[in-house]
């Protein structure tokens, strides 16, 4: 049999220690607070569900990126969420389907997938963020989209960038003004990601004529400008989505760098007609996402929504969210009520249990000196 040694974590899963923990947990707190704010109500829902719940609900969420155990109790595979999103859109369909709506629901916790990407070695990570679901219009993205904004404000976050996409485009373009047969869609979306144009030009006029959207991308403004310019050609095809974007992209402050590019599918497996990535400088990855999205309702047809989530864990490895505690040794024979003041004023006390304990040594800055916290 094979020992494992004590410490050992499986592959993608590691232990929060102090002060990282806290500063983690206080993170998601300000991120829930500010979306608490603008009416998003919390829910939890629970960290494994039946496999076929969580795939059901959001179209194209897929079966093999989850982390999956059979139930010995139920003897149905369970498996871990991967994405809070499609726990809150169960809900929303579910338990709250006769809420009032727009439905606004927050949400914070670890979620799980099978396998690391290859930025971020873990599989679990803490997604905190917010829903609001009755409507995917262009108001409700102007509110996620700055509400996204503002709480990683209220975290400490600058430098940050909004990178705007069209998830559905390419689909809506081939069953329409650009058709495309179907067994090249997926090559074409292929080399728009790559941003190939020898190769997009390769898979013949059809998919050539997708060339302009590789030059579509970049800083907001020059990006939007070649959209437009491509979308004269198509005939005004797209001018809901360009009105819909520089609407979106108005209200946000000069301090935010805005971008396109509106063929990027990574990440935005079932979003639709608007999707976005979140950066911030110094950061390598998107630290959030989010976009429009269709919850499957228990009669079959779709309800629309918008959110985004937030993936915390770089900015508290950098030491967002870490504040340093008050921290003070009381030694023995300290006046408890003295002590209970202190704690009440906003010092975290560390009591000594025994002779000669070394406070310092605890991470304290200050001992109780009689009625005095006096520095180290
Ligand atoms: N949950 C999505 C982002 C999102 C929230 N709501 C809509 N989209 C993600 O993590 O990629």
């Amino acid at each position: 049999m094979t020992i494992f040694p004590p410490g050992l974590l499986p592959e993608g899963l590691s232990d929060r220690l102090p002060p990282q923990a806290e500063a983690s947990a206080r993170l998601a707190r300000r991120v829930l607070d500010t979306v608490a704010t603008h009416g998003y109500e919390r829910v939890m829902p629970p960290l494994a569900e039946f496999e076929e719940t969580l795939t059901q609900r959001l179209k194209s969420m897929r079966a093999q990126d989850l982390l999956r155990v059979v139930d010995p109790v139920s003897q149905r595979t369970l498996a871990f969420r991967p994405d809070m999103t499609a726990q809150a859109g169960r809900i929303a369909a579910t338990r709250l389907a006769n809420a009032p709506r727009p439905l606004r629901l927050s949400y914070a916790g670890p979620v799980i997938r099978l396998r690391a990407n290859q930025l971020r070695p873990e599989r679990e990570r803490l997604q905190v963020g917010a829903e609001l679901i009755g409507s995917d219009s262009v108001a409700a993205a102007v509110e996620i989209v700055n509400v996204a904004i503002e709480a990683l404000q209220a975290a400490g976050v600058t430098g940050i960038t909004i990178d705007f996409t069209l998830p559905d485009l390419i689909d809506s373009l081939a069953a329409g003004p650009l058709p495309l047969a179907p067994d090249i869609i997926e090559a074409v979306r292929t080399e728009l990601d790559a941003k190939d144009a020898g190769a997009l030009t390769a898979l013949g006029p059809d998919a050539a004529a997708y060339l302009p959207l590789i030059e579509a991308t970049g800083p907001f403004h020059a990006a939007m400008d070649r959209l437009e310019a491509f979308n004269a050609r198509i005939g005004g095809a797209i001018d809901s989505r360009i009105a819909g974007l520089r609407a979106i992209a108005k209200p946000i402050g000069w301090d935010i760098t805005l971008t396109l590019d509106p063929t990027e599918r990574h990440g935005f497996e079932y979003q639709n007609w608007f999707g976005f990535s979140i950066f911030a400088e110094g950061f390598i990855g998107e630290i959030g996402r989010g976009g429009s999205y269709a919850i499957a309702r228990a009669d079959g047809t779709d309800e629309p929504a918008m959110g985004f989530s937030l993936y915390p864990d770089p900015l508290i490895d950098a030491g967002f969210g870490g504040e340093s505690p008050k921290r003070l040794f009381l030694p023995l024979g300290h006046d408890p009520v003295r002590a209970a003041d202190l704690r009440r004023e906003g010092w975290q006390t560390v009591a000594a249990l025994s002779e000669g304990e070394d406070g310092a040594a605890q991470r304290c800055s200050h001992w109780l000196n009689g009625a005095d916290p006096t520095a180290y």
